[in-house]
Order: structure tokens, then C-alpha cells, then sequence
């Protein structure tokens, strides 16, 4: 179930980009770097640790269990969510952050961002916490969350330096009528 996952999490991000991030496709596309190769490899190493010492609490009465139920339904409306800001967004939404504005960038204010302003990044965040829960560990579920919170609050504070840049006034009356509903970032 936690390679289905992640093998469609990266295919349906590489398919996406090929349909409406062209400009900027390449193997990077596939959203596969090496700090998040580590975070995977220390997924499998507590599982498979917690798996020999503690069989179950793994494997349970044999299926899954309550958290790895919940770990899946947090993996599916994450993607929901952050597939459906790709799909609304469609070429503004970029896997670079754009740091000069493209001709054809507008600001996307409508659908699933008129009610969560970074639903590509509310998405991930609760998809690789579901990842975890889905795999019972629960120091990466924990060590995710650090270290996935750190990475998106630093993300968004620079993404949205630009687009004040790029869209003004319009921009912060957006960003002050729609939460982004992670954590601690208003
Ligand atoms: C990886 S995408 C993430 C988009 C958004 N932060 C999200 O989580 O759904 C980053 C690109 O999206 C663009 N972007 C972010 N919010 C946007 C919005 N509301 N309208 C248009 N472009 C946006 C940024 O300029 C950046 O180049």
C-alpha cells in the first residue's frame, strides 16, 4: 500500500507537469530529491526496526490497523486537495517557484483557493503525515511533521514575497481573507 502510494503520487506529479508546466519539465519533475530519499530511507528503517521487534504493532490482527486506515484516508485527501490546486491553477501552479513574472501568470483566486491559499502545500503536508501513520511509525510521524511544518513556513514566506511583488494589493487582500489552514501559518 506505501509503494501504491508513492508510486502515484510521483507519477501523477510527472503527468501533471507534462501537461501544464512544459517550460520547466525535466527529472526534477518527478519531485524526487535526495533529502526526501533520506526521510524515505529512515520511513522503511523504523518500520521494518519496529516491524522485527514489536511484530504487532505493525501487522496488527493481521490487516491494517485504525492508524494505518487513518494514515490512508489523510494520503487520499491530501492528493485530492493538492492535485485539485494543480488542476485549478493549471501553468501558474509551477514545481519551481517563480521568481520573475511570466507574461501569462495571473493570480488564482477561485475554486479550491478561494477557501485554502496553498492547497499544493496543505496537501503535501498532510499526505507524507499519512504516509507515516500509514506505515505506524510513529517517529517519523513526528519527525515529518518538524521537519515538513519547517520546510513549508520557509517555502511560503519566500513564494509569497514574489507574488506581493508580482500582484500588490490584490495579493495581500487574498492572503488576508483565506487561510492556509497548516499549522501555525495564518
Ligand atoms: C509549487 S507551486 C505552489 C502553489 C501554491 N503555493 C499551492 O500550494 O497551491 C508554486 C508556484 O505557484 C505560484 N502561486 C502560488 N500561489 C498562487 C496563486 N494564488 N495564484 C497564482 N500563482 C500562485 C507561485 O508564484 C509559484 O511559482
Amino acid at each position: 500500500m506505501f509503494i501504491a502510494v508513492l508510486a502515484f503520487f510521483h507519477c501523477s506529479e510527472f503527468l501533471l507537469a507534462c501537461i501544464f508546466m512544459r517550460d520547466e519539465l525535466s527529472i526534477r519533475s518527478w519531485l524526487i530529491s535526495k533529502a526526501y530519499v533520506t526521510a524515505m530511507a529512515f520511513a522503511l528503517l523504523e518500520y521494518l526496526l519496529e516491524a522485527c521487534a514489536v511484530p504487532s504493532i505493525k501487522i496488527g490482527d493481521g490487516g491494517m490497523g485504525t492508524i494505518s486506515w487513518l494514515g490512508l484516508s489523510l494520503v487520499l485527501l491530501g492528493e485530492g486537495i493538492r492535485k485539485l490546486g494543480m488542476i485549478t491553477a493549471r501553468s501558474n501552479f509551477t514545481h519551481n517557484i517563480r521568481t520573475k513574472r511570466h507574461p501569462t501568470h495571473v493570480l488564482v483566486t477561485r475554486g479550491i483557493y478561494r477557501f485554502i491559499r496553498h492547497p499544493g502545500y496543505l496537501g503535501w503536508f498532510m499526505w507524507c503525515l499519512g504516509t507515516q501513520m500509514l506505515l505506524g511509525n510513529p517517529i517519523c510521524v513526528i519527525g515529518f511533521a518538524v521537519v515538513a511544518w519547517r520546510f513549508f513556513s520557509s517555502r511560503i514566506a519566500t513564494e509569497e514575497t514574489y507574488l506581493r511583488q508580482f500582484f500588490g494589493d490584490a495579493y495581500d487582500t487574498y492572503a488576508a481573507r483565506t487561510p492556509t489552514w497548516i499549522p501555525f501559518i495564518p
